[in-house]
């Protein structure tokens, strides 16, 4: 009897000793993590073993981290996540300094297992910073900046896209509906345009088929914070109640890819070199008469992340975009009369929009403006990393750290917009009455990795508001929806919301 009980008391003094060496470990492990990597860097809150600030980050990161900044830690500042401390660059001279002044060591994409398990090193958008990458972008740039098949080309498609749109549309007069899957069937079919030569119907099972993967890869509502988890901290894959999100994510994408492949094959079985019509076509040019002869960098598989990356980063975000416009619209009808006049002059009311009439219209080049500082789409933008140590704002960098620009924190910084919360295109128009352009905005980023989509998305945002203002009234129905975001992982979208379009 006396035995057993010594042997119960060892039992339990060896076990509790194992529990106490594992707990002792995993939390000098977690503090280690904590530390700061070099004594020079930037300030930022120290935060829990394993989380760091992960919970105070859960809701709105980029407003949290921004009030950080301007109470106690100044533009360029850590912050501890999981396991690594990523750098938040919260003003335009922060960003400026980083990714414009020295872009090659701030351009870094992290290899982030989520993405890279299925695209690897491929594409554009996620691939490391370096000569393949610059040669891959330099072609995106003559492509998308008006270069390739240039700017009337891009027109062109916008154009016949938004006629297809506005027809769709008429169906609905006079009732309220929620406009937001045409749109996004819209952009969709803009970014199939260019990139793919083609378009859909938007009851066609193929296109259903992509819109339905890409959406769920970006934001299902259901995975969003699962997503959010294997993006800041890749090992959480392993815990049953995540690895579903993972999978999910992976089969969806590879959909995606799996469809790019066949349209690229396509265009390969009837290739014309005399006859390039899109983003595919100028590809298959370069791979055999240009950059890509006798190299393997503008291989197939290059080609078809490439063009997957441009549907993904392209639909999503121009749909949102113009649903905020139509939904500001309906908050500030006196701004609607204003470029309603614009129209009037500039265009005329069955006349096609083009970018060059920008110039005549002033207020809704403001408008449009104000629509991209106020409502900034992605936040936080995309994660980059140093590629090589550096010095910023008078701290060290490491190689290899997270850097964040907190493009919402520059958008909506008071003291160069007072009173970024209230929607002010007149902030834009100086005492001539004149537009003027500023680029402390940044929607689209900057420096090397600035969105390739740029002048694409502008010249849609622009061409497809003027053609519904040209064919429709809008108006709110009986109650006027809210201006405050609804709930998405990485991009700021509107709430669903219904209007009204009637016939003018
Ligand atoms: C309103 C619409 C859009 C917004 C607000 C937007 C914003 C952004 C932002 C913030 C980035 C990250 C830049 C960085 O890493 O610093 C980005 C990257 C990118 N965007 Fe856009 N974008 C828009 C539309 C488009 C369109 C229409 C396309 C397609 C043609 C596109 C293609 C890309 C690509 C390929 C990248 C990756 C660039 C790289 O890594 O070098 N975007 N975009």
């Amino acid at each position: 009897m006396i035995l057993q009980m010594m042997q119960n008391i060892c039992m339990y003094f060896y076990v509790s000793v194992d529990i106490y060496v594992v707990l002792i470990f995993l939390l000098t492990y977690g503090l280690w993590n904590l530390k700061r990597p070099h004594s020079r860097f930037p300030p930022g809150p120290i935060g829990i073993p394993f989380f760091g600030s992960m919970f105070q980050l859960r809701k709105d990161p980029e407003k949290v981290v921004k009030k950080w900044s301007l109470n106690h830690y100044g533009p360029v500042m850590s912050v501890p996540l999981a396991n690594q401390h990523y750098i938040y660059l919260n003003t335009y001279e922060a960003v400026q300094a980083a990714f414009l002044k020295q872009g090659s060591k701030f351009s870094g994409r992290p290899n982030m297992f989520l993405f890279h398990q299925v695209s690897q090193n491929y594409g554009l958008a996620l691939k490391t910073y370096g000569e393949d990458f610059k040669v891959q972008r330099k072609f995106g740039n003559k492509i998308l900046r008006g270069l390739g098949f240039g700017q009337k080309k891009m027109e062109d498609i916008i154009n016949r896209e938004g006629d297809h749109f506005i027809k769709h549309l008429e169906k609905y007069s006079g009732r309220p509906v929620n406009i937001k899957a045409d749109i996004y069937n819209l952009t969709s079919n803009i970014i199939c345009g260019v990139a793919l030569g083609r378009r859909f119907e938007y009851d066609d099972p193929m296109f259903r088929e992509i819109l339905f993967c890409t959406e769920k890869s970006m934001g299902d509502p259901h995975d969003a914070w699962k997503i959010l988890m294997l993006v800041i901290c890749p090992k959480a894959r392993f815990l049953p109640f995540i690895r579903g999100a993972n999978e999910r994510y992976k089969q969806n994408q590879l959909k995606i890819l799996g469809l790019m492949k066949n349209i690229v094959k396509e265009h390969k079985e009837t290739f014309n070199p005399n006859c390039l019509s899109d983003f595919i076509d100028a590809y298959l040019y370069e791979q055999q008469h240009g950059l890509g002869k006798g190299n393997n960098q503008f291989e197939d598989r290059q080609l078809e992340v490439y063009v997957r990356d441009l549907f993904f980063a392209g639909t999503e975000t121009s749909s949102n975009t113009i649903c905020w416009g139509l939904l500001i619209l309906l908050h500030y009808p006196e701004f609607k009369s204003k470029i309603e006049e614009e129209i009037a002059e500039a265009i005329g009311w069955t006349n096609t929009p083009s970018v060059s009439h920008r110039e005549n219209m002033p207020f809704t080049c403001a408008f449009l403006q104000e629509l991209v500082r106020f409502r900034t789409l992605t936040p936080g933008g995309s994660p980059h990393c140093t590629t090589e140590p550096a010095e910023l704002f008078g701290y060290h960098i490491p190689k290899g750290t997270m850097v964040m620009a907190n493009i919402w924190g520059v958008n909506n910084d008071p003291s160069e917009w007072p009173n970024p919360e209230v929607f002010d295109p007149y902030r834009h128009i100086n005492d001539n009455k004149q537009f003027v352009h500023s680029s402390k905005i940044i929607p689209f980023s900057m420096g090397p990795r600035v969105c390739l989509g740029e002048q694409l998305a502008r010249m849609e945002i622009f061409i497809i508001m003027v053609k519904v203002l040209q064919h429709f009234k809008v108006e709110a129905d009986a109650e006027l929806p809210s201006l405050q975001p609804g709930v998405n992982s990485v991009l700021c979208a509107p709430q669903s919301y219904k209007l009204v379009l009637s016939p003018h």
